[in-house]
């Protein structure tokens, strides 16, 4: 997508190089912890905001994966209440496995936090948060913090790279914000 149809008065946060790094650092640190694991991780993307991370991660990554997703959303037009709604869960047995599982932005937490639980709850042996992008702690509703962070970034409204703005955007190669005044 080019830079055109970027919204008006968006500023650009993390261009398409600076992410390229981010993700191949995170690759070589999850390549550097899981390449002795006994048996295939599960690695499930959380949509549908990380598809875009995962299809850019997942292919780095050298260790055995069985791949999965969940859909877990916290504002769509049927819940606008923040509370986590699931819309699919995954479809492999967790029960006993190492699981990976990317998200796309670590902010309040409610979301991990919660996809935590689940895993937790249905037997997983180790859960493990990867996350491209993570707000300060300071933004937190619930204690939690990611295993793996790509980058950190201020608290901003943030969209591209699958995140998005009022539903649109998620394909721009680059994480964008909007100035607070604008928002
Ligand atoms: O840390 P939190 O404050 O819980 O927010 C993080 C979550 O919010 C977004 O999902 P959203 O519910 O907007 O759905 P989407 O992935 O379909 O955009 C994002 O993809 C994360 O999964
Ligand atoms: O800053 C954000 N941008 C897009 N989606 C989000 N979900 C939680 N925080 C954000």
């Amino acid at each position: 997508m080019s830079a055109d149809v970027v919204p008006e008065k968006a500023m650009l946060l993390v261009d398409q190089a600076a992410l390229e790094c981010a993700l191949t650092r995170l690759a070589d640190e999850l390549n550097a912890s899981f390449n002795h694991a006994a048996d295939a991780v599960v690695v499930l993307t959380v949509m549908n905001g990380a598809m875009v991370f995962a299809g850019q991660l997942i292919p780095k990554l050298q260790f055995p994966v069985i791949c999965d997703y969940l859909h877990a959303t916290r504002y769509d037009s049927a819940n606008k209440t923040g509370e986590l709604s699931w819309k699919v869960r995954p479809s492999v047995q967790l029960f006993g496995r190492t699981v990976i599982v990317l998200d796309d932005i670590l902010d309040q937490g409610v979301t991990c936090a919660a996809i935590k639980a689940f895993c937790e709850a249905a037997g997983a042996a180790q859960v493990t948060f990867v996350v491209m992008v993570a707000k300060p702690s300071g933004c937190r509703r619930v204690s939690f913090e990611a295993d793996f962070v790509g980058l950190p970034i201020p608290d901003h409204f943030v969209f591209g790279m699958g995140m998005d703005y009022s539903g649109l955007y998620r394909n721009l190669p680059a994480i964008y914000f909007m100035p607070k005044e604008e928002f």
